[in-house]
C-alpha cells in the first residue's frame, strides 16, 4: 500500500482513509479530503471516520476485538492506536504485523510491541454498492507551484547555449588523443604535435572561459529564481487564513517551505544539464556506432541494466525520502516545542522525558537517512560492477578489433573516451530523470502550502447591505471548527452601537474567544453574519476592515526589535510623538522611559526582557497607535494590578471608539457601558452597567462589584 503521511496534526484518521479508498481503487489525495471533510485540531473520532467512509463509498464496519482476533480482520483496516491516533494494517501475521502509520510511513512490528499500541478498536472498510472506482488525480504542474516568474524561459535557454558550447570541447577531445598516437607517434611529426597541442589548448582556454560564463549564469539565475519564487511563496504564506496554521506544526511548516530549494536547485542545474546529457548522449552514441556498432552494444546492454536498476528502487527511495523528511520535520518540531516551552518543562522537571522523546525521533530519521544511504550504497556498488565489467569487454573485445588490424590504436582509446562520455552522460540522465519524478514528491509537500486557499479579501459588492445601521452587529452567528463537531457558537446575534463599550462574560471555553475570532474574520461564520456599519464583513473586505481595528488577543506575541518598533508594528515612517502617545494611554511610558534605552530597549522575539504585565500594556500601545475605530480586548489586561487596569481602562474609556472586551475581571467589565453574558455559544442576558465612581484604593477595588442587572 501506498502511504499517505499526514501533514495536519490531527488528520491520521483522514489519512487512512486516503490510503484505504485508494487502495480499493478510489485514488484521492489527502489535500481533497480535507477540503471535503475538514478536521478541526481535535481531529476524527470513530463515529466521523465511519461518516466520512460511507461517503466515499465504504461500507465502514466499526469492531471491538481482542489482540488475538487481528490476523482475522478484513485487511486493509484502520486501527485505533495509543488512544489518540489512527493507522492501517495491511499485514497480519504470526510473526507481527505491517502497518502503515500515516505519521511515519509503513512499519513492521512484532505482536507484542502491536500489543502496547493497538487499543482493541478497529475499523473495515470494503467498497459497497456506491463505491465509485477512480483514477488518480492529475499530477500538480511546476506552474501551479511556482507561479509566475518573470525572465525564467530566457535564462534557461541563454544557459542551455553555454552548456552547448561547452560540450564541444568534450567532443573534439578524444580526437587530440587519436591523432597524437596515430599520426605523430608514429611518423614521429613534432611540428603536428605542437600544432595539435596549441589548437586544442586554444580549445581549453574557450572552455575554461565559456565554464565561467555558464558557472555566473547558474548563479544568476538561481539568486533571481529564488528571489522571486521564495518571495511568492512567502506573500502566499501571509495571505493564508487562520485556521491553516493552527492546525499544523511550525516544524513541517518551515520543512515543507524547503521544498522551493529543492525545486529550485533541479529546476536551475538539473534541467539544463539534463537537455546537455540528452544531446550529448546522442552525440557520443553517434560517434560509437560509427567507430564499431558490435563495441556499442556492450555499453548499450550496461545502460539498459542500469535502467532496470534504477527503476526497481525508485519506489523504495521516493518512500524513503519521504520518511526521512517528515521524521526530520518531526524532530525539528520537537526541538522547536521544547525551546519554546523551556520554563514549563524546567518548572515541571520534565527534561528526562522531553530528552528521551527527543532520543526517539532522533533515531527515527537517523533510522530513514541511514535506510537512504544503504540503498545509495548499494545503487553505486551496482553501478560500479555494471559499468566495470562493461569497459572490461569493451577493451577485451576492442584489442581484438587492434590485433585484427580493424582498429589502430589511436581509435580504441579514442572510442574508449567516447564509450565513457555516453555513460555517463546516460547515467546522469537517468539520475536526473529520476530527480524529477522525485521532485513530485517535494511538489505534493509545496502544494499543501502553496495551493492552500488564501483568505478572501475582496469586497464583494453584491452583498445587501442595512442603510443607516451603525457600530458592530452579529446577526445569526453560528460556528464549529470543523463538520461533525459540535457548535462552538449557534444563533448568536446583538448588536454594538458606535462608540458603545460592551464587555463579553461567561464561563471559560463558552466561546468568546470564538466569537472576537469571527468577529474580526480571522475565522469564517459556519452561519450568519457580522455587519460593520450595516456592510458584512466579506462586502468591505477582510484588509479594509482590519485596517479600522486593533485587537489584542490573549496569544499576542511581540517581535524581535525595540519597543518602539514594536509599537509602531512594521509602520515605514513611525510617528515617535503616536508611539508615546499609545504607550501613555496603555499606560506603560513610565516603565519604558525609566529602561535605559527607553524606546530603543530590545525585545527578543518571545517579548521575554518584558513582565507579563508589561508585554501586555505594549501590545495594548501597538493596538492604539494604529487609532482604530473598533477595539478588540480579549483578556488584554489580565496580567495587570488593580490599580494599574483601572488606568488603562480609564485610558480607554476615553478613546470613545467602539470596543469590545473579554473580560472575567470586575474592574475591566465595570469599564464597559454593556455586559453580554454568554452560555455555550448564545448571549443569554444583555446588562446596561450602572456606572459607579471607581475607588483609586486598591485594596477597596479589589472588593468592588460594579455589575448591576
Ligand atoms: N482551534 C480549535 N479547534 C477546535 N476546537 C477549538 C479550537 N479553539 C477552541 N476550540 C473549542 O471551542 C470552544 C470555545 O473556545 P473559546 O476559546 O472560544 O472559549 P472562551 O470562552 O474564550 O474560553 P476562555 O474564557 O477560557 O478563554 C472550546 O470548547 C474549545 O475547546
Amino acid at each position: 500500500m501506498k502511504p499517505i503521511l499526514q501533514a495536519e496534526a490531527a488528520e491520521c484518521g483522514l489519512a487512512c482513509l486516503a490510503m484505504v479508498a485508494s487502495h480499493h481503487g478510489h485514488r484521492c489525495s489527502l489535500a481533497e479530503l480535507r477540503q471535503r471533510f475538514g478536521l478541526s485540531l481535535k481531529g476524527a473520532s470513530l463515529a466521523r471516520l465511519t461518516d466520512i467512509a460511507r461517503s466515499l463509498g465504504l461500507q465502514p464496519r466499526p469492531l471491538r476485538l481482542e489482540l488475538d482476533d487481528v490476523d482475522k480482520l478484513r485487511l486493509p483496516c484502520i486501527l485505533h492506536w495509543d488512544l489518540n491516533h489512527f493507522v492501517v494494517l495491511t499485514r497480519c501475521g504470526r510473526r507481527g504485523a505491517t502497518v502503515v502509520d500515516p505519521g511515519f510511513g509503513e512499519r513492521v512490528l512484532r505482536p507484542e510491541e502491536l500489543s502496547t499500541h493497538f487499543t482493541g478498536v478497529a475499523l473495515e472498510l470494503s467498497p459497497g454498492h456506491d463505491f465509485v472506482r477512480r483514477a488518480a488525480p492529475p499530477a500538480i504542474g511546476l506552474r501551479q507551484l511556482t507561479g509566475r516568474i518573470r525572465g525564467l524561459g530566457g535564462a534557461l535557454a541563454q544557459l542551455l547555449g553555454l552548456s552547448l558550447a561547452l560540450q564541444v570541447f568534450v567532443v573534439l577531445a578524444p580526437f587530440y588523443l587519436q591523432w597524437v598516437i596515430d599520426q605523430v607517434l608514429v611518423s614521429a611529426d613534432r611540428g603536428l604535435l605542437s600544432l595539435l597541442a596549441l589548437a586544442f589548448g586554444g580549445l581549453l582556454l574557450l572552455q575554461v572561459a565559456t565554464g565561467w560564463v555558464r558557472g555566473a549564469a547558474v548563479l544568476h539565475l538561481s539568486s533571481r529564481l529564488g528571489q522571486q519564487w521564495t518571495g511568492n511563496v512567502f506573500a502566499h504564506l501571509l495571505r493564508l487564513p487562520l485556521q491553516f496554521f493552527e492546525r499544523r506544526q511550525l516544524a513541517d511548516v518551515v520543512s515543507r517551505l524547503g521544498a522551493v530549494q529543492a525545486i529550485q536547485r533541479s529546476l536551475t542545474t538539473s534541467a539544463v544539464e539534463a537537455v546537455v546529457d540528452g544531446a550529448m548522449a546522442l552525440v557520443t552514441l553517434a560517434m560509437m556506432l560509427a567507430y564499431s556498432p558490435r563495441l556499442a552494444m556492450f555499453t548499450g546492454v550496461a545502460v539498459l541494466v542500469y535502467l532496470a536498476m534504477r527503476t526497481a528502487t525508485y519506489g523504495p527511495l521516493r518512500r524513503g525520502t519521504e520518511r526521512q523528511l517528515v521524521t526530520a520535520a518531526r524532530q525539528q518540531g520537537h526541538l522547536l516545542e521544547t525551546l519554546r516551552g523551556m520554563q514549563s518543562l524546567k518548572v515541571s522537571g520534565q527534561e528526562a522525558s522531553r530528552q528521551s522523546a527527543y532520543a526517539n525521533l532522533l533515531a527515527r530519521t537517523l533510522n530513514a537517512e541511514v535506510g537512504l544511504a544503504r540503498l545509495g550504497l548499494g545503487l553505486s556498488g551496482a553501478n560500479l560492477a555494471v559499468f566495470g565489467l562493461e569497459r572490461l569487454l569493451v577493451v577485451w573485445f576492442g584489442a581484438g578489433l587492434v590485433l585484427d588490424g580493424a582498429f589502430s590504436v589511436g581509435m580504441l582509446v579514442a572510442y574508449l573516451a567516447y564509450k565513457d562520455q555516453f555513460a555517463q552522460r546516460v547515467a546522469g540522465l537517468i539520475d536526473k530523470g529520476l530527480e524529477f519524478r522525485m521532485l513530485r514528491l517535494h511538489g505534493e509537500r509545496l502544494a499543501d502550502v502553496v495551493l492552500a486557499p488564501p483568505e478572501s479579501d475582496a469586497a464583494d459588492t453584491r452583498l445587501p447591505e442595512v442603510a443607516g445601521e451603525r457600530g458592530l452587529r452579529v446577526d445569526g452567528l453560528g460556528f464549529r471548527y470543523a463538520d461533525g463537531e459540535p457548535w462552538v457558537l449557534r444563533e448568536c446575534g446583538f448588536s454594538i452601537g458606535a462608540g458603545e463599550c460592551v464587555a463579553i462574560v461567561g464561563p471559560s471555553g463558552c466561546g468568546k474567544t470564538t466569537l472576537l475570532k469571527l468577529m474580526l474574520g480571522l475565522l469564517p461564520a459556519s452561519e450568519g453574519q457580522v455587519r460593520v456599519d450595516g456592510r458584512p464583513l466579506a462586502a468591505i473586505g477582510l484588509r479594509e476592515f482590519r485596517a479600522t481595528v486593533g485587537a489584542v488577543m490573549q496569544d499576542d506575541t511581540l517581535f524581535a526589535g525595540s519597543i518602539a518598533d514594536n509599537i509602531a508594528f512594521g509602520e515605514v515612517d513611525p510617528d515617535a510623538t503616536r508611539i508615546e502617545a499609545a504607550a501613555r494611554l496603555a499606560a506603560v511610558h513610565d516603565e519604558i522611559v525609566a529602561m535605559p534605552m527607553g524606546y530603543h530597549s530590545l525585545i527578543g522575539d518571545m517579548g521575554n526582557s518584558l513582565s507579563g504585565g508589561q508585554r501586555q500594556r505594549v501590545i495594548l500601545a501597538r493596538a492604539l497607535y494604529r487609532q482604530p475605530r473598533f477595539l478588540f480586548l480579549d483578556e488584554a489586561t489580565s496580567h495587570l494590578d488593580v490599580e494599574r487596569e483601572r488606568q488603562v481602562n480609564d485610558a480607554v474609556r476615553r478613546l470613545r471608539i467602539t470596543r469590545v472586551i473579554i473580560a472575567h475581571r470586575p474592574e475591566t467589565i465595570a469599564s464597559a457601558d454593556r455586559v453580554l453574558v454568554m452560555h455555550q455559544g448564545r448571549i443569554v442576558a444583555d446588562h446596561r452597567v450602572e456606572r459607579r465612581p471607581v475607588t483609586p484604593d486598591p485594596l477597596a477595588a479589589s472588593e468592588a462589584s460594579p455589575v448591576t442587572a
